[in-house]
């Protein structure tokens, strides 16, 4: 593909394309800018070789220059942008492509808008601030996503039991998919440099290897433990009934495995919260609403 607007090769160049949105991205509306031809290039080879690309969604579209390579290999884009300035730039810039059915713009809230229905992968470079929100938005729809985060969120989102970064977020990603860290990227990549470095995540959908009678209750059980991560299981459950909701937490304790009661959030694999969750469902009086 060729930069119409720049005869260069490859994608649109993302410095030009900023330069014609006449605008400079601002830090206090999530607005770093990819500017690395290279790593934008490299970003939708990251979906699983067998992703289907015929609809793909990108939250956070910026200037564009990732919805330009994500055009190069879907049949069409979905792309939501907040700024309306950005999204005026985007009609404009893209008017072939919008056009032809292949790009639909949607102009607002990540958090508010509908997401389609028939979205098959989403690949992103997420506003920071609505990261967590926008993801766990986009996981229970179990489609493959490629998003980029700061470099610490995504590290714990794809963590092991037994390390420093493992915790709820890790056990509630990997509740439905397998997530790992594709890249490491570098702020000198973005224009503006945020504060920290990013890195890019793969989460690939699959059902988890474990049984848990709710889903919900589950992710809110896992949450609550790890507010006390310091603490042996026997009291974090204890302390966070608040939390899960559980209203017989002592029968939980009661009930549970020693082994499990004496260990630490941080240790225990998700089969194991899994084991726990279910048994506090049983045992627990767990309520709907804590
Ligand atoms: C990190 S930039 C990425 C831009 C572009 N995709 C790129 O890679 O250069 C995030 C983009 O999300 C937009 N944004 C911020 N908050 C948003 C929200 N809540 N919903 C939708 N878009 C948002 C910002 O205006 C910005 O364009």
């Amino acid at each position: 593909m060729t930069d119409s607007a720049s005869g260069r090769p490859g994608g649109r160049d993302p410095d030009a394309l900023i330069a014609r949105a006449g605008l400079h991205g601002d830090p206090n509306r999530d607005q770093h800018f990819l500017v690395d031809d290279r790593v934008l290039d490299r970003v939708p080879g990251y979906l699983p070789a067998d992703a289907d690309t015929s609809h793909v969604l990108e939250i956070g579209a910026g200037t564009g220059a990732l919805t330009d390579r994500l055009l190069a290999v879907a049949d069409r884009v979905t792309a939501v942008e907040r700024d309306p300035r950005l999204a005026a730039f985007l009609r404009e810039e893209f008017a072939a492509a919008i056009e032809e059915g292949r790009l639909r713009l949607v102009e607002g809230d990540a958090l508010e808008v509908d997401f389609p229905d028939d979205a098959t992968a989403s690949v992103s470079n997420l506003p920071y601030g609505v990261s967590s929100e926008v993801t766990f938005r986009l996981l229970p729809i179990g489609i493959p996503l490629v998003l980029m985060f700061q470099r610490e969120f995504a590290e714990r989102m794809a963590a092991e039991p037994n390390t420093p970064e493992y915790g709820r977020l890790s056990v509630t990603a990997g509740h439905y998919a397998d997530v790992s860290v594709v890249e490491t990227v570098p702020k000198e990549a973005f224009d503006p440099a945020p504060a920290v470095e990013s890195a890019l995540v793969r989460a690939v959908p699959r059902a988890p290897e474990y049984a848990v009678p709710d889903d919900e209750f589950f992710l809110r059980f896992v949450t609550a433990v790890f507010t006390q991560r310091r603490k042996t299981m026997r009291n974090a459950v204890r302390n966070t009934a608040h939390i899960s909701g559980l209203a017989e937490p002592d029968a939980v304790v009661a009930a549970a495995d020693e082994d499990l009661m004496g260990a630490r959030a941080g240790e225990l694999a998700p089969a194991q919260f899994a084991e726990l969750a279910s048994l506090a469902w049983d045992v627990g009086a767990p309520e709907a609403e804590p």
